[in-house]
């Protein structure tokens, strides 16, 4: 085994392309030994290949379709048996953008089945070995459609809700733990994912376009800040304490067991 051994092993979703490829150059740099999670195993190969030579780690590739019960299933086992695992980046995502009526339901399944099952199921493969070890760092790749949806977003921004909502509820629940869980909520990000999911990068606002070194950066920097949620293009810190203000007064609002004085009929 090389790398750095008090890192251990950083595990990618989604390494063959975009932000995952990039996380795990980063996380080879950092000295992580890999697993690296994609379909596409040609492009595994060489991403491995080069961060071998680069970097002096030890890369192992898992080719899967976490759309595929029995692949995630080995996916899970591997990564539960695997006591070397510090870090977990949820970061695989599928999207197709296009109304309800559109879109296949072979396409808004496998949107639930890879944004959220395969997320869910390999959190919970990884989560248990971190409370034996009271350490560990878990990385979940939501969107800022996590919080905002379009007509053409409908089921992709209702599985990145539930990366926001299911990332917090772990927050809570390790609270007081050594195990960090951050939220990463990405704008638009120069990636295949946008050609593949039906909206090409050139039909956008091209001043909307963050790359994919500067959005990962900027994700492992707020990592590396503390941050529980980070916003890689949201400057204004002020709109992200307002909004986590008002997500969590509408929640205390919430509490008061008795009908709003406007529903009430006089
Ligand atoms: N780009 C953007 O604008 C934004 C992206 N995001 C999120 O970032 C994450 C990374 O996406 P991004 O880098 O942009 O897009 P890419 O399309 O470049 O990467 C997606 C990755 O997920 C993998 N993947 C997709 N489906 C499956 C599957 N069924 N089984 C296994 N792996 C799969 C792909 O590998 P392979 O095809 O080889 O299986 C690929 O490595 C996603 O969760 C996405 O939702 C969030 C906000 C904005
Ligand atoms: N991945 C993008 C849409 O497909 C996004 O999350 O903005």
């Amino acid at each position: 085994m090389n790398g750095n051994k008090e890192m251990g092993t950083a595990v990618v979703t989604g390494a063959s392309s975009g932000l995952g490829e990039v996380f795990a150059e980063r996380l080879a740099k950092r000295g992580y030994n890999l697993k690296l999670v994609a379909r596409r195993k040609d492009r595994l190969e060489s991403i491995a290949d080069k961060l071998q030579s680069k970097y002096g780690i030890t890369v192992t590739n898992l080719v899967a379709d976490l759309g595929s019960e029995t692949d995630l299933k080995n996916v899970v086992n591997d990564l539960s048996a695997d006591k070397s695992i510090t870090l977990l980046i949820n970061n695989a995502g599928t999207s197709t953008l296009a109304s309800t009526t559109t879109t296949s339901v072979a396409k808004q399944k496998a949107m639930v089945d890879v944004n959220i099952t395969a997320l869910m199921l390999l959190s919970n493969a990884v989560i248990p070995n971190f409370v034996e070890k009271n350490e560990g760092t878990l990385i979940n790749i939501a969107s800022v459609l996590g919080f905002y949806s379009l007509p053409i977003s409908a089921v992709y921004s209702g599985t990145k809700g539930f990366v926001v909502q299911y990332t917090h509820g772990l927050q809570e629940e390790l609270k007081g733990t050594n195990i960090r869980v951050q939220l990463v909520n990405p704008a638009t990000t120069a990636t295949e994912i946008w050609e593949v999911g039906g909206v090409p990068l050139s039909a956008l606002d091209q001043a909307t376009i963050m790359t994919t070194e500067n959005c990962v950066d900027a994700a492992l920097s707020g990592l590396d800040q503390g941050e529980l949620a980070t916003h890689p293009s949201v400057n204004d810190q002020k709109l992200i304490d307002a909004y986590e203000d008002a997500r969590i007064k509408l929640f205390q609002g919430s509490q008061s067991g008795r009908p709003a004085d406007r529903y009430i009929q006089n």
